[in-house]
C-alpha cells in the first residue's frame, strides 16, 4: 500500500504500484472474495458512482482505478488540462456505502475497497508518447471497430483505450467490471476485445454496461469534461441530448434513418444560431450524429426505417458536439435496449 506523502488522506487504501496492488489481490484470491472493478480517469461524478454502486451490489470487494491515460489523447487534445481532482474523488468514495446485500443488519455496509492510482511509468514501463508514429512497445487494436463514430473524429483513441484497459485488467484481475453507456462504443469494443483475447479476468459476460446518468433538470449526460463548460456553454450543452431524442422520436414515428438524422441536425442548427447571437455568444459545432448497428458498428443505410430493423439488435444513435472548446458526446439506443445495457 502506498504511504506516499503527496497522497491525500483516505480511509480507502490507495495503491500506486502494481506490486502493492498484487499483494492485496492475492489475498482476495486466497480468501475467495470476488473483485468488481471500475476504470476511470478521475474527476468523479454521480455517473462514476453509479458504476461503483453496481459493483458494490454484486461483489465482495470493489476497486476503482484513477489514471489519466496519455495514450488515448491525440497530441492536440486536452491531456494537460484534463480535470485532476484526487482529494475530492477520495472524499466522494469515502462517503459512499451501500447496505450489505446479504443481511438486514444496518451496521453491515459495503464500501469501495481500494483505489489503484498508478503513475504513467508504472502503466507504460516502455515509456509512452502520444504520437502514434513514434510509439514503441505493445499496443492493442480492435480492428474494424475503432474507426466509426468516435473513432472517425479520434482515430487513435480506441487504440489507447484498448491498450490501457488491457493493462488495467491484467493488473486488477477483476471478476466483474462496469462501464458506462455514455461511452457506448468504448464499452462494446472492450467487450469484444475481452472475448477476442480470451480474457478470464473479466470474462466477456462479466463486462457490464450501465445506463447513462444525467442531470435530472435538463438531461445533460454527466461527464468529467462538463467542468470545462462556462455558465453560457452549460445552457446550450443539453442540445445534443435534445437532438438525439428528436431523432429517436422521428425514427419511432416511421421516419427513415436519413430523415431522423436530419431532425437531429436541425435541432443543433437552431441552437447554434441562437447561441451565436445570444447572451455569452457560444460557438456550437456539430461533429457528427450517426446511427450504427450495435454489433458490427456499421452505419445504417439512409433509407432504412425502424420497421426494417430487428428490435433485438439495437441501433446506436450517437453524436458529438462542440460547445465552445468542450467536446461533448452522447447516445441513445433504439430497439431492445436491454440486449446491450443492464437496466
Ligand atoms: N454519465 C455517466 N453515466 C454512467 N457512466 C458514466 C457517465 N460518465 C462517465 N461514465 C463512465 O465512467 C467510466 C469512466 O469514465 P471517465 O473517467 O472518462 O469519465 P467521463 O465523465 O466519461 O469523462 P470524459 O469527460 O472524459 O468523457 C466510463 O466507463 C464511462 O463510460
Ligand atoms: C476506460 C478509461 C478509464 C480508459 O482510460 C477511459 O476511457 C474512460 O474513463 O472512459
Ligand atoms: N470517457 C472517455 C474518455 C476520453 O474521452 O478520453
Amino acid at each position: 500500500m502506498s504511504s506516499a506523502q503527496d497522497l491525500p488522506p483516505s480511509g480507502i487504501p490507495i495503491f500506486t504500484t502494481l506490486a502493492a496492488y498484487r499483494e492485496w489481490r492475492h489475498r482476495a484470491f486466497r480468501e475467495g472474495k470476488s473483485v468488481g472493478f471500475v476504470a476511470t480517469m478521475g474527476a468523479l461524478h454521480e455517473g462514476h458512482l453509479s458504476l461503483v454502486k453496481r459493483s458494490l451490489q454484486s461483489n465482495d470487494l470493489t476497486v476503482l482505478s484513477i489514471f489519466v491515460n496519455p495514450a488515448q489523447f491525440a497530441p492536440h487534445e486536452d491531456l494537460a488540462t484534463y480535470p485532476r481532482t484526487l482529494p475530492h474523488d477520495l472524499e466522494l468514495l469515502n462517503a459512499l456505502s451501500l447496505p450489505h446485500p446479504t443481511t438486514e443488519d444496518p451496521a453491515r455496509v459495503r464500501k469501495p475497497s481500494a483505489v489503484f492510482a498508478p503513475t504513467v511509468l508504472e502503466m507504460y514501463p516502455s515509456g509512452i508518447t502520444q504520437d502514434v508514429a513514434e510509439q514503441k512497445g505493445t499496443f492493442v487494436e480492435v480492428k474494424g471497430y475503432g474507426h466509426q463514430m468516435e473513432g472517425r473524429s479520434r482515430p487513435t483513441f480506441f487504440r489507447g483505450v484498448a491498450t490501457v484497459v488491457t493493462k488495467l485488467f491484467n493488473a486488477i484481475q477483476p471478476d466483474h467490471t462496469y462501464f458506462g453507456q455514455k461511452d457506448i462504443q468504448q464499452a462494446l469494443l472492450l467487450k469484444r476485445m475481452v472475448k477476442d483475447l480470451l480474457m478470464a479476468y473479466p470474462s466477456p459476460d462479466r463486462l457490464h454496461i450501465v445506463p447513462t446518468m444525467r442531470d435530472p433538470t435538463d438531461g445533460l449526460a454527466l461527464s468529467s469534461r462538463n467542468a470545462y463548460l462556462s455558465p453560457s456553454d452549460r445552457r446550450v450543452a443539453p442540445t445534443l441530448y435534445a437532438a438525439l431524442n428528436a431523432a429517436k422520436s422521428a425514427w419511432e414515428s416511421g421516419a427513415s434513418k436519413d430523415e431522423s438524422i436530419r431532425t437531429a441536425v436541425d435541432v443543433v442548427e437552431k441552437a447554434r444560431q441562437e447561441a451565436k447571437s445570444g447572451y455569452g455568444e457560444v460557438d456550437v459545432q456539430l461533429d457528427y450524429v450517426e446511427m450504427n448497428d450495435s454489433d458490427t458498428f456499421e452505419v445504417l443505410e439512409g433509407g432504412l426505417k425502424s420497421t426494417d430493423v430487428n428490435p433485438a439488435h439495437p441501433v446506436i444513435l450517437s453524436g458529438a458536439m462542440w460547445v465552445g472548446r468542450t467536446r461533448l458526446i452522447d447516445n441513445v439506443l433504439l430497439g431492445d435496449v436491454g440486449k446491450v445495457i443492464e437496466l
